[in-house]
């Protein structure tokens, strides 16, 4: 989609987070448009997970509403159900196969609904083989394709795990720290790869990497105490004095901080 035509993909109203009389979440507002690949950040405990958590359903909200694609209300929604609808979630740590090769790793995620054994089984459609290939190549993996999964690299993994979940075409990919433990030169593709898919998907990425943030963020997030704190550019964040408080425990003078920006 053109980004001058871009639209609503997922909005969060007022949403609140009661973990038994502690407010993980309060009245959190957040707006995501298609084709946006958004950062969320935050210090420890801000909520961050807690918000992917309600997005893709594994925690009900007290409070709030999420709408997703303009009209489904998905709070009501089972985990599975919202995972139908095109929400998908990654983890930090890899789902994977480690046992099966690249590519039977691919082809098991695109056939979900068959069990491990009928998908492998299950002779490729010609078509079928072209989107795995594809999906291959946009992951980095084609000269992998033929290793056991559990011999690739701890970014190779992420990767395959972003590639299986992009073949049950879901509309939002949620990731929790995609880059954390990787590499410089692997962080540095990973970035590539999110910009990439952020051309057809629309991404939420909870970060602690900085640097990898200022990288490749166009619009951040930023939640502290379970309430939205600051959203913008980078730089925008980056000037603002409470977010500086809150990362640095203290009060930035305001005019350094000025002057400095
Ligand atoms: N199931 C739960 N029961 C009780 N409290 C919880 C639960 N899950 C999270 N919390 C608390 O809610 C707060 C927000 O947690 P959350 O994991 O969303 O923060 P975060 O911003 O993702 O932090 P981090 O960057 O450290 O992962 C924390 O104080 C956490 O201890």
């Amino acid at each position: 989609m053109e980004k001058g035509m871009e639209s609503t993909i997922l909005q969060c109203d007022g949403v609140t987070v009661d973990f038994d009389g502690f407010k993980a979440v309060q009245g959190m507002n957040f707006r995501l448009e298609k084709g946006e690949l958004r950062f969320l950040i935050g210090p420890n405990g801000a909520g961050k997970t807690t918000m992917l958590d309600v997005i893709c359903g594994k925690v009900k909200p007290t409070i709030g509403k999420v709408l997703f694609g303009g009209k489904v209300d998905i709070t009501r929604k089972k985990e599975h159900q919202i995972a139908e609808l095109g929400i998908g979630r990654k983890f930090q740590t890899p789902s994977i196969f480690p046992t099966l090769t690249v590519f039977e790793n691919l082809e098991i995620a695109m056939r979900q609904n068959r069990s491990v054994l009928a998908a492998l089984r299950a002779k490729l459609r010609a078509e079928e083989q072209e989107r795995i290939e594809a999906q291959l190549e946009m992951i980095g993996l084609q000269e992998k394709a033929s290793w056991r999964a559990g011999g690739l690299s701890h970014g190779e993994k992420q990767w395959l795990e972003i590639g299986m979940m992009l073949l049950q075409e879901p509309e939002i990919l949620l990731l929790d720290e995609p880059v954390a433990g990787m590499t410089d030169n692997e962080t540095e593709k990973t970035g590539e790869l999110l910009r990439a898919i952020s051309q057809t998907q629309s991404i939420v990425v909870v970060e602690h990497d900085m640097e990898f943030v200022r990288n490749f963020a166009s619009k951040v997030t930023v939640m502290h105490e379970g309430k939205l704190l600051k959203e913008g550019s980078m730089e925008e964040v980056q000037r603002d004095d409470r977010v500086a408080e809150v990362y640095l425990g203290k009060r930035r003078d305001a005019d350094a901080g000025r002057s400095t920006a």
